[in-house]
């Protein structure tokens, strides 16, 4: 009978190739279980370790690579019947386990054996994992078919995924029905050992052939894991592992030394600081040591910084010290996976030795055995392009790590050449120092030797004056033995004078009264002294304004004074231009004038030239106005024809102000002056006459017509009700008034100039003073007349209202002229009242009044018949004589009360406050100037 052949799957057998996988990742096959950590504590089966021997009964035998041979021999015997032999591989990588089973007993002596029993006999059947085993082996590309001769193969620790949960009763069943399966077959198997044999020996030269090649691969492998294992020790000791750590103990050690240096250093620094400080100061060896000092601070400084280069050097080669530890780390490791692989493959070459071996003995083994080589020989073909790419990566590492050593080699050797410059500079630092320190010591010692110098110089030189000293004592001694009665002398004479000074504040006090009471008698003398010297002063004032009218009445009450204005453009040109009047070179008040080719001659008091100044002119008249202060009535007019010069010597320009302005100027100051004995009070009215009309300039109304009266308290005083009067105080105040009665001279007139040619001026100034030691009162006025053009009618040729007005003012001037010779023929009658003009003017006419007029005078050819009437007109009033001049001065005459009542109209509102709501205030004008002429239009 024939048995049934049964195919054997081997695919699960652990091959060659299978155990070249070590520790690379591979994803388990369908049905098992994930390969385990390295770790060999997480191993799913029991760590054996390199060269553990696992026999079938679970006991394992620790062996070596050498003894595994032995060891396997020694476990043959045990195994009998049954004998399962395992070699655990325990590479980093996932185990795997090869088991051979040779079923001895089923190979030897067949069924009778299973009695005994073994563990392997009672494992489970696996008979159903066997196609997909094939099928697997044949993927491999290793699969073998062999008959079920009592050889089983399978992979350990994969049991329960192959078929079933070990230790299962049904499998135990079917395991048990396979063997005797396989006791029934024994028959069949001799016979095929037969046949077997026969073709061994016919294959024998060929079986040789195939053992041989194996081997040689094994053989080669070793070969070449020997020589990478050669490799890696020249690259360990190439990559100098151990001259990186001879130059890190090398930085480590000198790191230390130039510490401990450092330290030295730095005590010797503390103790030369600790040393006190020479007591020369400023010498040439302290600058010295200062600056070495200083080089000190520098050196240490420098110390420093050298101190955290090499620590952080230090911490450089710390970490790659670390490094390098890794690579070894790593190398360590790698070698291990070498040997390990060299052992498993040296392990695997005995087996595959031993199996050729036992299949040599036995022929069908032997067949599968050279099968299972050839199918061997392929997988460690392949495990050994794996190795061979593997070795291809781990020189790439080690070629990589070499450059990293080549780097840190670099770095350690800049390390090493900075620790060499470093310590060279410490080096010429500590020179330096022993330098400075030798430099010090010298110092200090030459220092000593002057202190001690020194000392003794001046222990000498206190001994010399010690001596002096003791020389003087003794003489002072003596003068002390001589002053004693000086002393006591003068103790004497102190105590004298101590009780002189007890009395001294009485005598004082007698002193004091006795000097007050002389200083009171000589305040009294000067006080009468004073008095009297006052009496001589106002006897003397007396007697200078005596002396002053005296000289005025000398020179004439009235007197008559001519100036003649220079030619001016409107003058025009021509033979009618010429000049007509000349003067005296030797005589002042003489003046000729070229009438009709006829000289004519005139005297007056004074005449002024083309050339006089206005000062020049007020020079003249301002006599008149001292005497206005001193209660004297003034008056003076300009009288000559349109356009002679009136208004300019009257009130002039604003930059060269003529007699009006100035007039009040010297009063203003001649009062200020008498302000301390004398109390004075300054009026101002304006008035105008313009055909025999009276108008008031500074009243509200201007239009309205003044009447002249004769005061009703039957002095026969005049007084004009009605014309306002501003109590003025400056120059300022006077100018202000001026600007008033201007404005409502424009308000009034179209064509002021006509206008203010054919009116008569009036500016009238009140002096009222009061002494304030006597209680005399005295009031003087000062008439400041600006006449109207003095032309004749006839000459004129004017018609109409010009007629009239120029009847007014002859009338006006012919009743002056009237009056003036009433005055100098001294008739009883003087015809004031045939003009305003002379009648508002009486009190300055009459007999106690001084009067001047000026007369001005064109020069020119055209104007000589009207220059010639003027003259005369002059020259007949400058021989009138008004008689004694006497004051208006009345001892207590009248009272405030009655000045009130004499001055009924009087209206005295503060001129900047009328100067302020007059109209028209914004109007250009001359200040002091009352009759305006504007420019005539071109
Ligand atoms: N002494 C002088 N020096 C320079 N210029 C003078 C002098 N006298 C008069 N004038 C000029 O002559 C011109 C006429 O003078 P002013 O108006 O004073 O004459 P008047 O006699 O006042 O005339 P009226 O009768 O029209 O008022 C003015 O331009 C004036 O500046």
């Amino acid at each position: 009978m024939v048995p049934s052949r049964r195919p054997w799957n081997l695919g699960a057998t652990p091959s060659l190739r299978g155990l070249w996988r070590v520790g690379r990742a591979r994803e388990p096959e369908p049905g098992m279980a994930r390969p385990a950590p390295a770790s060999p504590a997480a191993r799913p089966f029991p760590y054996t370790g390199p060269g553990r021997l696992r026999t079938g009964r679970g006991r394992d035998t620790l062996v070596s690579s050498d003894e595994d041979s032995s060891a396997r021999s020694a476990a043959r015997p045990a195994l009998a019947q049954c004998r399962a032999l395992s070699v655990d591989w325990a590479g980093p990588g996932s185990p795997h386990r090869l088991y051979l089973t040779v079923q001895q007993a089923l190979l030897d002596k067949g069924c009778e054996n299973k009695s005994q029993g073994t563990k392997e006999e009672k494992l489970p059947k696996r008979q159903a994992p066997a196609p997909r085993r094939d099928r697997e082996a044949q993927e491999a590309g290793g699969t073998m078919n062999v008959e079920k001769t009592g050889g089983r193969l399978f992979g350990s620790g994969r049991c329960s995924s192959l078929g079933g949960p070990p230790g299962a009763a049904p499998m135990v069943h079917r395991m048990v029905e396979a063997m005797s399966q396989l006791q029934e077959e024994k028959a069949r198997l001799q016979e095929e050992l037969a046949a077997m044999q026969e073709r061994l020996a016919l294959q024998d030269s060929d079986q040789q052939a195939t053992s041989t090649q194996p081997q040689n691969q094994v053989e080669n492998l070793k070969e070449k894991l020997i020589s990478q294992a050669q490799e890696v020790s020249r690259l360990r000791s190439e990559l100098g592992g151990t001259d990186l750590e001879k130059h890190r103990d090398l930085l480590v050690a000198e790191n230390e030394r130039l510490r401990q240096e450092m330290r030295r250093f730095e005590a010797e620094l503390q103790e030369l600081r600790a040393k006190p400080a020479a007591p020369c100061t400023g010498c040439e060896h302290s600058q010295e040591s200062a600056q070495l000092r200083d080089k000190l601070s520098q050196l240490q400084l420098e110390v420093a910084e050298n101190k955290g280069m090499l620590s952080e050097l230090n911490l450089e080669v710390q970490q790659k010290t670390d490094r390098l530890a890794e690579v070894e780390l790593r190398l360590k490791d790698c070698l291990a996976e070498k040997a390990q692989e060299e052992e498993r493959l040296s392990r695997r070459l005995r087996d595959s030795h031993e199996t050729i071996a036992s299949l040599q003995a036995q022929s069908p083994p032997i067949k599968y055995v050279i099968r299972t080589v050839e199918v061997e020989s392929s997988k460690t073909k392949q495990a050994l392009s794996e190795s061979q790419a593997r070795n291809q990566h781990l020189q790439e590492q080690v070629a990589m790590q070499r450059q990293v050593l080549k780097e840190m080699e670099q770095q350690l050797q800049s390390s090493h050449q900075l620790t060499a410059q470093l310590r060279a500079q410490i080096a010429m630092y500590e020179s330096e120092l022993e330098r400075a320190h030798g430099q010090m010591l010298e110092e200090m010692q030459s220092l000593e030797e002057d202190k001690n110098r020194a000392i003794e110089e001046a222990f000498a030189r206190a001994q010399v004056e010690m001596k002096a000293v003791h020389e003087n004592l003794a003489g002072v001694r003596t003068n002390l033995l001589t002053l004693q009665p000086a002393l006591r002398t003068l103790t004497s004479d102190y105590n004298g004078l101590k009780r002189q000074v007890r009395g001294f504040p009485l005598l004082l006090q007698e002193a004091l009264k006795s000097v007050k009471a002389e200083i009171g008698q000589a305040i009294e003398e000067v006080n009468s002294n004073n008095q009297e010297l006052l009496r001589k002063y106002r006897r003397e004032l007396q007697l200078r304004k005596k002396c002053h009218n005296e000289l005025v009445r000398l020179k004439g009450n009235i007197r008559v004074i001519a100036r003649v204005r220079p030619v001016t453009k409107e003058d025009g040109e021509g033979p009618d231009a010429t000049n007509a009047v000349t003067f005296d070179a030797d005589d002042d008040s003489i003046i000729h004038l070229l009438h009709k080719g006829k000289p004519v001659s005139f005297e007056l008091d004074k005449v002024f030239s083309p050339r006089a100044s206005q000062q020049d002119v007020f020079q003249e008249v301002q006599a008149l106005i001292t005497s206005c202060i001193d209660g004297f009535n003034v008056c003076i007019f300009a009288y000559g024809q349109t356009g002679a010069g009136k208004t300019y010597t009257m009130e002039g320009t604003p930059d060269n102000p003529g007699i009006n302005q100035r007039a009040l100027q010297l009063l203003f100051s001649e009062v200020q002056e008498k302000a301390s004995d004398w109390e004075y009070t300054i009026t101002v009215s304006a008035a105008e006459i313009y055909n025999e009309v009276l108008r008031d300039l500074l009243g509200q109304e201007p239009q309205e017509k003044l009447e002249i009266r004769l005061c009703p308290d039957g002095s026969g005083q005049l007084y004009v009700p009605g014309l306002t009067e501003f109590q003025v105080q400056s120059v300022d105040d006077i100018n202000k008034v001026f600007e008033f009665g201007h404005t409502n001279r424009t308000t009034e007139f179209t064509n002021l100039n006509e206008h203010s040619s054919r009116s008569h001026a009036l500016l009238i100034v009140t002096v009222r003073g009061v002494d304030c030691s006597t209680g005399l009162r005295t009031t003087g006025k000062l008439n400041l007349v600006d006449l109207a053009g003095s032309e004749r009618v006839g000459k004129s040729g004017a018609e109409g209202s010009r007629l009239r007005e120029a009847q007014h003012i002859n009338k006006s001037l012919s009743a002056l002229g009237d009056v003036i010779a009433a005055l100098r023929s001294r008739q009883g009658h003087v015809p004031f009242r045939n003009s305003k003009l002379t009648y508002l003017l009486q009190d300055s006419l009459s007999g106690d009044s001084k009067t001047l007029m000026v007369v001005q005078v064109s020069p020119v050819e055209k104007n000589t018949s009207e220059t010639l009437y003027s003259l005369k007109f002059a020259e007949r009033v400058r021989s009138v004589e008004l008689g004694p001049g006497s004051r208006r001065a009345e001892l207590g005459s009248w009272s405030s009360q009655e000045h009130l009542e004499w001055e009924p109209a009087c209206q005295t509102p503060q001129p900047s406050a009328r100067a302020h709501s007059a109209p028209g205030s914004g109007t250009t004008s001359r200040p002091g100037s009352i009759r305006r002429k504007l420019q005539p239009l071109a």
